[in-house]
């Protein structure tokens, strides 16, 4: 299933032109400068903008064509969470799930009203108001009511921009484990570059209301010839247990062949998890040094470099499929005389590494 939009819409000071194809598998993620139009993309697809000319398309289906055809947004079989959520005030919990599951869009057997609230983890929170519940907890009610609604596609604009840290935390494995638990694909616009790294298999980069770059997360991330390559730049590598270490609280994780040592992972071997290393944490050098505190290193070459904000050099680090990156000073850049193509080894600490859980 792919959802294609073509559509231009224009705005006194502002023009969203989009030609793109979403493939409409796990979660995709609209990143981008604020302004540059991902609500308003999002909201076009929902049908509560109307371009100015264009089309889109779920799978056979056309929700909009120019000016002959438009489908309703109640009619689109979309579910969305908003950055605030919108359950009725006046209804508890689980009148306003029962709302959702009442209109559900189609029938689908992996979405039960029991299911969804035990797997929410909103049991308790059925005879409360929306007022009575904290950021988070409205917020996983949101997506329970989402679910419920039964869409074929879940639209979320900043899910997560109105909680705090610890709430953020609890939640992103909800959103993350969505599609794989119920079959629904999600497009979730964030401008947090953390966030995007942790949910999403597919990233589209947006500026200026056009799409700039899209791709595979891991790929999209450790590229260096796009607005994520900066100073804050993060790698996001595919990994799988390959054991524990006996003596020590600590996991090994492969990655394209090679090993990494993470703090201790709860998960058997052969589970698939994502780490997060930033390009700040990755250190370069030239010969492996035995005698040293840094756990990680992993052989790889200079296959790339740019500067990187005030006097940083960014370096590309391939592994097989996927790669590193590494954030130096110019100033060291130049003393060790660094050339692209170069093997070099990059060390990192088992500490700087945010692991996710499976
Ligand atoms: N109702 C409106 N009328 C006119 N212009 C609008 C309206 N809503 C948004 N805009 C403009 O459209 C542009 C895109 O806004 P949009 O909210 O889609 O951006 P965004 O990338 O989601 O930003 P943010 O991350 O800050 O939410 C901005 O220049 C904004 O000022």
């Amino acid at each position: 299933m792919t959802l294609s939009l073509d559509i231009r819409l224009d705005r006194s000071g502002f023009q969203l032109h989009v030609a793109h194809t979403f493939p409409l598998n796990g979660i995709t993620a609209i990143m981008g400068p604020s302004g540059c139009g991902k609500t308003t993309l999002l909201r076009t697809i929902a049908g509560l903008e109307m371009p100015d000319s264009g089309s889109i398309r779920m799978g056979d289906t056309t929700w909009l064509e120019d000016s002959t055809l438009r489908t309703e947004p109640q009619n689109r079989r979309l579910g969305y969470v908003f950055q605030e959520t919108s359950l009725f005030p006046h209804l508890s919990v689980a009148a306003n799930l029962d709302y959702a599951r009442k209109r559900a869009h189609s029938k689908n057997d992996s979405i039960s009203l029991n299911h969804v609230i035990d797997w929410c983890g909103i049991a308790p929170l059925l005879k409360q108001k929306p007022d009575q519940l904290s950021g988070g907890q409205r917020q996983r009610v949101a997506i329970a009511r989402a679910i419920l609604s039964a869409p074929e596609l879940l639209l979320m604009d900043e899910p997560l921009a109105s909680l705090d840290r610890s709430a953020k935390r609890e939640l992103l494995p909800y959103i993350r484990t969505i599609h794989r638990h119920f079959s629904i694909p999600i497009i979730v616009v964030s401008h947090s570059q953390d966030e995007v790294a942790r949910l999403a298999d597919n990233t589209v980069l947006m500026d200026n209301g056009r799409i700039i770059a899209c791709g595979q997360t891991t790929e999209l991330f450790s590229q260096l010839d796009n607005t994520l390559a900066d100073e804050d730049a993060l790698a996001v590598l595919e990994t799988t247990v390959s054991g524990q270490e006996t003596d020590y609280p600590a996991t090994h994780l492969q990655a394209d062949g090679q090993q990494i040592t993470v703090s201790h992972l709860s998960a058997p071997r052969g589970t698939i998890t994502r780490l997060l290393v930033p390009a700040s944490e990755v250190s370069i050098m030239r010969e492996s040094v035995a005698d040293c505190s840094i756990q990680n290193r992993l052989l790889t070459r200079i296959d790339g470099v740019k500067p990187a904000g005030d006097g940083h050099m960014l370096l590309r680090l391939p592994l097989e499929q996927q790669a590193l990156l590494a954030l130096i000073t110019r100033q060291s850049f130049d003393r060790m005389a660094l050339k692209q193509g170069e093997s070099v080894y990059a060390c990192f600490k088992a500490a700087g590494l945010q692991v996710l859980n499976p």
